[in-house]
């Protein structure tokens, strides 16, 4: 893992690009050295907000056995990352994967190298010990996951008939465990990812010679995201919250029956109070309704130091996490619609530009499919308990492709700690995950085999 967090695979930073495209070889390779049957797959270019084009990372897609008489799974991770820099707060540098208590400390070293390597290293085992495997292993493993997945629908699209013909059952591991309990995941949410740009004078301006003549576009941008959520959480955007489809009694229970204390996840985040002060409505909103959270602001003053400016021009980045019965072109109507209004009612002369960046869907899963008993009986044995059942709030931008274009099911089995700090300073894998997690794997090829041949 020491070799994959250090390259610095962040598929936002276009300047971080060729890193990437290293990412994917370096993947690439690991497989080839196994034996599999590895291939690159060019998935074409991304085109960038000032209208440049960028070549997207290859996908890398291999294949362990063939035996027609197995089950074939279909293993899919990503090797990009978010940002980290040293200076957001990092304890240890964010690329030099460090060892603290056990606790393995890195950029992506749970999102989600680890687990894409836990999934390499099970079919390393059952080689190791000239074992054969259970069931064909086939793995797609991407490099642009973090900023929607560009491109893979088209490769999905494109390999329905081919890579994906003999697949059976798709595996992700690309989320985490709730509590210390292991646990299966059944749903995700989307995310509809937004730019709102407020452009004013044609450049920024002394607050204090022009501050009181111009009307700034960065108050204006302010206000109009302030309109988007009351400080109580409700959603101001006509029409989003009635396409939610509505808790039943049976999810309540669900909810209700989980373990999950509600103080030790303040603690954990480092907070005095939550938004809801009930476990089922904090659930409940941490997996199954959206929500809005604005991520930062572009072209705005952040260093350090108290530079007195206006500027010119500024883009909010903010999204909206989808669940079902929530459509993403619908939401983009939506939210564009509202927010040209609110501005309208300024009566600014700044001109307001609002892009959906990502559209991704929200994807669920029948828990009573072979599969959830499968990942249940493979936990029983590993961990010797039974699995947390739980849904993921953040988004895995594929999974509802994976779905809707192969038909094939799909399960999210994570081995991610519930404290790993996704996509934040000091993101970590524990040793303990890792390695029972590799052990997980094992034993769920192993179970998958037993499934009666005609469940799909
Ligand atoms: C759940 C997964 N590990 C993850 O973190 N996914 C990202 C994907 C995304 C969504 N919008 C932009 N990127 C996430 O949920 O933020």
């Amino acid at each position: 893992m020491l070799e994959w967090v250090a390259i610095e695979s962040d598929s936002s930073n276009v300047l971080k690009r060729p890193d990437l495209h290293r990412m994917m070889e370096t993947t690439a390779q690991k497989l080839r050295l196994m034996g599999g049957t590895v291939e690159l797959v060019d998935i074409g270019e991304q085109e960038l907000p000032n209208g440049q084009t960028l070549a997207l990372p290859k996908v890398v897609t291999a294949t362990f056995g063939t035996d027609p008489n197995k089950h074939t799974v279909c293993v899919y991770g990503h090797v990009d990352v978010q940002p980290a820099k040293l200076e957001d707060g990092w304890a240890t540098d964010p690329y030099n994967l460090t060892d603290i208590n056990g606790n393995l400390y890195g950029r992506g070293a749970s999102d989600n190298k680890a687990p894409v390597l836990a999934w390499i290293h099970a079919v390393e085992a059952y080689q190791a010990l000239s074992m054969e495997l259970p069931v064909n292993v086939k793995f797609v493993i991407e490099g642009m996951e973090e900023t929607g997945s560009n491109g893979l629908d088209a490769m999905i699209l494109a390999q329905r008939d081919t890579f994906f013909s003999d697949v059976d059952y798709i595996i992700i591991s690309d989320c985490g465990w709730l509590s210390r309990r292991p646990a299966l995941t059944y749903g995700t949410r989307g995310n509809c990812y937004f730019f709102a740009e407020v452009e004013g004078p044609k450049q920024d301006l002394h607050s204090g010679v022009y501050g009181g003549t111009v009307i700034e576009p960065m108050t204006d941008l302010i206000g109009i995201l302030d309109t988007l959520i009351s400080p109580s959480g409700k959603i101001l955007i006509p029409g989003i919250r009635e396409a939610v489809a509505p808790l039943s009694d049976e999810e309540w229970k669900m909810y209700q029956d989980i373990q999950f204390d509600m103080d030790s996840y303040k603690n954990k985040i480092g907070v005095t109070q939550l938004m809801y002060s009930n476990k089922v409505d904090l659930l409940a909103h941490m997996w199954r309704y959206p929500t809005v959270s604005v991520h930062g602001i572009e072209g705005a003053f952040s260093d350090s130091g108290s530079k007195t400016v206006i500027p010119a021009k500024v883009t909010a980045k903010f999204s909206i996490r989808q669940v079902p019965n929530m459509d993403p072109a619908m939401v983009k109507k939506q939210v564009t619609d509202y927010l040209h209004s609110v501005f309208a009612k300024r009566k600014s002369p700044n001109k307001l530009k609002v892009t959906m960046v990502i559209g991704a869907k929200p994807w669920l899963a029948d828990t009573q499919h072979p599969l959830y008993e499968a990942g249940k009986a493979a936990v029983k044995r590993v961990f010797d308990m039974d699995p947390d059942l739980i849904r993921e709030g953040g988004t895995i931008p594929i999974a509802r492709t994976f779905q809707d274009v192969t038909g094939k099911s799909i399960i999210m089995m994570p081995i991610g700690g519930f404290d790993d700090g996704l996509h934040s300073q000091n993101e970590k894998m524990s040793r303990y995950n890792y390695i029972e997690g590799t052990k997980l794997f094992i034993a769920y090829l192993n179970e998958v085999s037993q499934i009666k041949k005609t469940s799909v």
